[in-house]
């Protein structure tokens, strides 16, 4: 098969549309089910952390975030900021607090980030306001002992902006020591041939410059580990752009790693960061990860076993708590 050029607009339309390539439910039930699944975690997460609710970090209405309170802060603390998909135009931060509980308990103060999705947002004022919002949570909170990323889907492509930010616009400098993206797109131009450009509206230039792939060059390697994170059952699409994404970081000298997750599709990769058990959560105990039976060009030739807050507890569990793992490709 040659590349997305090559493809049919229904084949292009069906690659970028995840609902799709579930196995487990049928395209007409699955966002209903993900957002069920998402905003029960949420409340659960709300019931049983301390939260401060609609935080605004500016003065636009959809400049505002939701903080999960580590369950006992002992001065200090990492913060992880999670960054919600929805093709940047649907979800919120109001069902985005599931993945909290996990976090909290390990002394993690979790924050689910908002922003204005399309069609009152557009690329360019999202990835903005996620890069203002990590400035405001440096200067609001000096309890805050480095930085961590997580973004799902669209999300996963605002956080991967992040890394190519020129702080000295900012007035502060945000110390990011990981970033996990959770099935990403990277390259943004197949989707202008796509339903998905409907609301967005993006030219050739924004997606180009909105585009990580086409940054890597220009940002300035940072000390901070990258975990690009895609599910078995993505599509060909999704599951090619992480691939080239994660290669494309590594030439430019990050330190970035791949992972493969078997048995989950598009939307329970993320719904699962609710679960203690889940390999993107869980701690030492999980090297089953992705045991890449479905993947016979990937191999996981080193355990890194070092991951966020391996600087900060270096006896929790959360020392693993991503497992990071390098897999390298054969092929
Ligand atoms: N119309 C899309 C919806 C979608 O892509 C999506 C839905 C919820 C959460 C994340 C999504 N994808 C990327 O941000 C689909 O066909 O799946």
């Amino acid at each position: 098969m040659g590349g997305w050029r090559d493809m049919s607009a229904e084949v292009l339309e069906d690659q970028y549309s995840p609902s799709r390539w579930s196995p487990r439910l049928d395209r007409d039930t699955i966002i209903d089910a993900h957002l069920a699944v998402t905003a029960a975690g949420t409340e659960r997460a709300r019931a049983s952390a301390r939260t401060t609710l609609h935080v605004p970090y500016g003065s636009g209405d959809g400049e505002k975030l939701d903080i999960y309170f580590p369950k006992d802060p002992s001065g200090t603390f990492p913060v992880l900021v999670y960054i919600h998909g929805g093709y940047w135009q649907c979800l919120s931060k109001d069902e985005s607090g599931f993945a909290a509980p996990p976090l909290v308990s390990q002394g993690v103060m979790v924050v689910a980030l908002g922003y204005d999705t399309a069609p009152r947002g557009h690329v360019d004022s999202m990835v903005l306001q996620v890069r203002r919002s990590l400035a405001f949570l440096v200067e609001q909170y000096p309890g805050i002992r480095g930085i961590y990323l997580c973004g799902h889907s669209a999300g996963a492509h605002l956080a991967a902006m992040v890394l190519s930010t020129d702080w000295t616009e900012f007035r502060v400098v945000p110390d990011i020591k990981g970033v996990v993206l959770v099935s990403g797109v990277y390259d943004l131009e197949p989707l202008l041939h796509t339903y998905v450009n409907d609301a967005l509206n993006m030219s050739w230039e924004v997606a180009q410059r909105n585009s990580p792939m086409r940054q890597v060059a220009l940002a300035v390697p940072a000390a901070c580990e990258v975990l690009v994170a895609m599910a078995q059952h993505d599509s060909p699409e999704f599951r090619r752009q992480s691939q080239e994404y994660s290669q494309a970081l590594r030439a430019a000298g990050w330190s970035v790693s791949l992972l493969d997750l078997a048995g989950v599709d598009h939307f329970d990769v993320i719904e699962k960061l609710s679960e203690d058990s889940y390999i993107l959560t869980q701690g030492q105990g999980g090297t089953v990860i992705a045991s890449s039976q479905h993947s016979s060009q990937v191999r996981i030739t080193a355990a890194i076993g070092r991951w966020y807050l391996s600087n900060h507890y270096p006896r929790s569990a959360w020392q693993c708590q991503v497992c990071c793992y390098l897999l390298t490709h054969l092929s």
